[in-house]
């Protein structure tokens, strides 16, 4: 049980009873729970839950009799003092019956709900991160929701409508519109035409590919500048997901158990944080990703292992990336890259990037074009690479987290590499590590804002688990352009 503290004044004005566990109580809003307190002399608590732990109170609209029979559904940690939350979902019900017919103990039931949903949205903005913009409103949500009935196993859809919908509307969103896309890029297409206005987020049920088509289909609009800060939220429902696990073991929720369920947790109550997004331009091209950049091994298990899509996201990057640590392949190529402490020092990339407080109102790009020289000032390395992967967060799958510092939002690149010095077993053991935090001989590592890839061995390159025309790429990141729902505390 938690103590509810001082008692607030935000009780709605029927101060309506209600009986729990067949006993006549009234609820008490404290400052960090909610209490459910006996309604006599004594006031014995009966239930104390964090205002961050509820997700919502459930009210049906019709029962027999003039009972309004309810739900309080919450989502708390089995153990309070676990560093990781392991989460156990808690359905307690209610009965409204102090009126006399149904109407009125149904509106007394809505009207706490309402002031339930309310506490909890101002609990959140005290906990959680939120960007500026967020800390100074507070708004249900009112969501666009983009299904990929093609992501992972081809179960999206079953997923959303059978553990998502349920938690997003108990916890008090409403769905303006549903997409379940029918093709290749029609997620990108219908962002960039949709109205904005109707709604405060955007969901996506799918894997890292269609973070990459929405990015880009917000890009395009004449209004990029303030689409693209439309929040968006991640249900892992694809084979990779890395970027919602990324965020959800930065917020020190499971990653492997209930992911779903935590992911639509940390949109219903959570905070909204800044995310980078980057460009990538090659000859013919230029897009946008949030996610990571694969060229070399990684690339090749991103992109072969499609045809193992039917044995779901971990049977199938497992059985990719075996097969490619005994194969070996080794790709030449050079990288070119901005050194961070150049950067930090002189911070030209930052004043011309483009970001959304900078008053340059031209799309943001590169500094430096594909085929211009590399600046003086840039590093060059260059060999024979087994492994290139540019991460923008932790994971890259949900299982494979390969560097647990690197946080979404940072502003920089971590780039992994190896050469061709590095042993099977090496990566073997760097397949097979999961705390992202061990350091493997002939793994090296670069922070930077800004890279050219020259891969002169021809292999596949993938931005976002999509896959690009082959050839040189120009990236640079601009911070904190997207934003994305999730529970990650402040400091
Ligand atoms: N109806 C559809 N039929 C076929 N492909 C689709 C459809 N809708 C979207 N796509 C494409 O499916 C591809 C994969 O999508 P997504 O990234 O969501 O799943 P995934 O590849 O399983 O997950 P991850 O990227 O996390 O590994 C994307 O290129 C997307 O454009």
């Amino acid at each position: 049980m938690y103590s509810s503290h001082k008692e607030l004044s935000t009780s709605p004005s029927t101060m309506s009873r209600v009986i729990y566990q067949g006993k006549t109580c009234r609820f008490v809003f404290g400052e960090d729970a909610l209490t459910i307190r006996e309604d006599n002399e004594r006031a014995e608590c009966l239930l104390s839950v964090l205002y961050e732990d509820v997700i919502g109170l459930e009210v049906p609209l019709a029962l027999d009799g003039h009972a309004c029979y309810t739900e309080l559904h919450i989502y708390q940690k089995r153990d309070p003092s676990a560093l990781v939350s392991d989460r156990l979902y808690l359905r307690e019900v209610l009965e409204f019956s102090e009126f006399e017919n149904f109407n009125t103990n149904h509106r007394a039931a809505m009207e706490w709900r309402a002031a339930i949903q309310l506490q909890r949205m101002r609990r959140s903005k005290k906990i959680f991160i939120n960007t500026p913009e967020q800390i100074e409103k507070l708004e249900p949500l009112r969501l666009l929701v983009i299904i990929n009935p093609f992501s992972g196993k081809k179960n999206s859809e079953h997923l959303y409508r059978g553990i998502a919908l349920p938690m997003l509307e108990v916890g008090g969103a409403t769905i303006v519109k549903e997409l379940v896309t029918e093709r290749q890029g029609h997620a990108r297409e219908f962002v960039e035409a949709f109205d904005l206005s109707s709604i405060t987020g955007i969901i996506l049920a799918s894997g890292d590919g269609i973070i990459y088509e929405v990015i880009n289909g917000l890009m395009a609009r004449p209004d990029w500048e303030i689409a693209i800060k439309t929040p968006i939220g991640l249900i892992p429902t694809g084979s990779g997901n890395a970027l919602v696990s990324s965020l959800l073991y930065e917020a020190d929720e499971e990653v492997h158990t209930c992911a779903i369920e935590n992911a639509v947790f940390q949109i219903i109550n959570g905070g909204i944080k800044q995310h980078d997004i980057a460009s990538v331009c090659n000859s013919s091209s230029h897009s946008y990703i949030g996610v990571v950049i694969h060229w070399g091994m990684t690339g090749i298990v991103d992109v072969e292992s499609e045809k193992l899509r039917f044995l779901g996201g971990k049977l199938r990057n497992l059985i990719g990336g075996l097969v490619c640590i005994v194969m070996k392949r080794s790709y030449y190529g050079q990288l070119s890259y901005l050194p961070i402490e150049e950067d930090e020092t002189k911070s030209p990339l930052t004043e011309a990037e483009g970001s959304i407080h900078s008053t340059n109102t031209l799309k943001p790009t590169t500094d430096v074009g594909v085929s211009d020289p590399i600046p003086e000032h840039w590093k060059t390395i260059e060999g024979n690479f087994v492994i290139f992967m540019a991460l923008t967060s932790s994971h890259v799958t949900e299982n494979d987290m390969m560097c647990a510092e690197t946080k979404t939002g940072s502003g920089k690149f971590k780039i992994l590499y190896t050469f061709d010095d590095v042993t099977r077993g090496q990566l073997l053991a760097k397949l097979s590590e999961s705390t992202g935090a061990v350091k493997i001989e002939n793994f090296h590592e670069i922070h930077t804002r800004a890279f050219r890839l020259n891969p002169i061995s021809p292999c596949i390159i993938t931005v976002d688990g999509e896959q690009i025309d082959y050839g040189p790429i120009q990236v640079q990141m601009h911070p904190g352009m997207m934003r994305l729902y999730s529970r990650v505390r402040c400091e």
